[in-house]
């Protein structure tokens, strides 16, 4: 009973400045706070179901020239630490929709997090921005305001989903390396969907299943655009669309899925 009720003290989410986060990472805020960058560091700034994972081995595999073998060398959260795992942005926008829906069963698996409850439940909880790493809205408008103020590359899952060689060019242009076509085009393979799913260095089957329980869904769900369509009732998606009105008004950004 005791060790219960520690363990879901545990996968309460903490704040700091009204941001829910994971306890650990509420615990060392002033160490991940401290943190910093080196002049050529290159930080990727998501949020969560965004495909992080996507730009991290994309990045990884132009740092390497496209060696297959290299990028295998360690599974992405060693090659990519996360920051606020009190360890070490990019920001890649994904559309609301579609973030909601894969947050959605991440949390179903994902035994570190607080269970998501029903989807009507988690349609409130998300809207209301009171998920792990905080709102959407926020982190999306925050980058998107200061994209042209510094050295920020704004990338879009949806334009990557639609033009990868294209979108990989821009990050390989942007990390100040120059590849041949034949690079992109193997680092466009390596990174597709079908392939970094069966890649145990990224499909995160690694990871216990006490941790993440890849049975409830796996940590490569889909990787499509639009899966919110299978999920959202007609009336969510009005009061989404009208919510999302509000909350992005005076926002220039735009999503080519909505
Ligand atoms: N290569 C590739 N192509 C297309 N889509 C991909 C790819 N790799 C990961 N994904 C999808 O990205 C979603 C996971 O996002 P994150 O990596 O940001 O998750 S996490 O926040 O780090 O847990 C999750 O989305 P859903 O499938 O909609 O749940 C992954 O399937």
């Amino acid at each position: 009973m005791a060790l219960a009720t520690a363990l879901e003290a545990q996968l309460q989410l903490r704040e700091v400045a009204g941001i829910p986060l994971q306890a650990s990472t509420v615990d060392n805020w002033n160490q991940i706070q401290n943190f910093e960058a080196k002049p050529d560091d290159l930080l990727i700034c998501t949020y969560p179901k965004s495909g992080t994972t996507w730009i991290q081995e994309i990045v990884d595999m132009i740092e390497h020239n496209g060696d297959v073998e290299k990028c295998q060398r360690a599974i992405i959260q060693h090659r990519h630490p996360f920051i606020e795992w009190a360890r070490p942005p990019q920001p890649s926008a994904r559309n609301a929709k579609d973030c909601m829906v894969s947050y959605y069963h991440f949390q179903r698996m994902n035994q570190m997090l607080p269970d998501p409850g029903t989807w009507e439940e988690y349609f409130e909880t998300f809207i209301s921005g009171k998920v792990g790493w905080g709102s959407w809205y926020d982190h999306v408008k925050g980058w998107w305001e200061i994209k042209d103020r510094y050295q920020i590359l704004f990338l879009f899952y949806e334009d990557i989903k639609q033009d990868p060689k294209h979108e990989i060019q821009k990050v390989m242009q942007f990390m100040g390396k120059n590849l041949d076509e034949t690079v992109l085009d193997k680092i466009v393979q390596e990174t597709s969907f079908e392939k970094m799913k069966e890649n145990p260095m990224v499909n995160r089957s690694t990871v216990p299943k006490s941790i993440l329980d890849q049975s409830i869904s796996p940590f490569m769900r889909k990787g499509t655009v639009g899966d919110w369509k299978n999920h959202f009732t007609v009336a969510q998606n009005e009061r989404f669309n009208e919510i999302y009105r509000q909350k992005m008004e005076g926002s220039s950004i735009h999503f080519t899925e909505l």
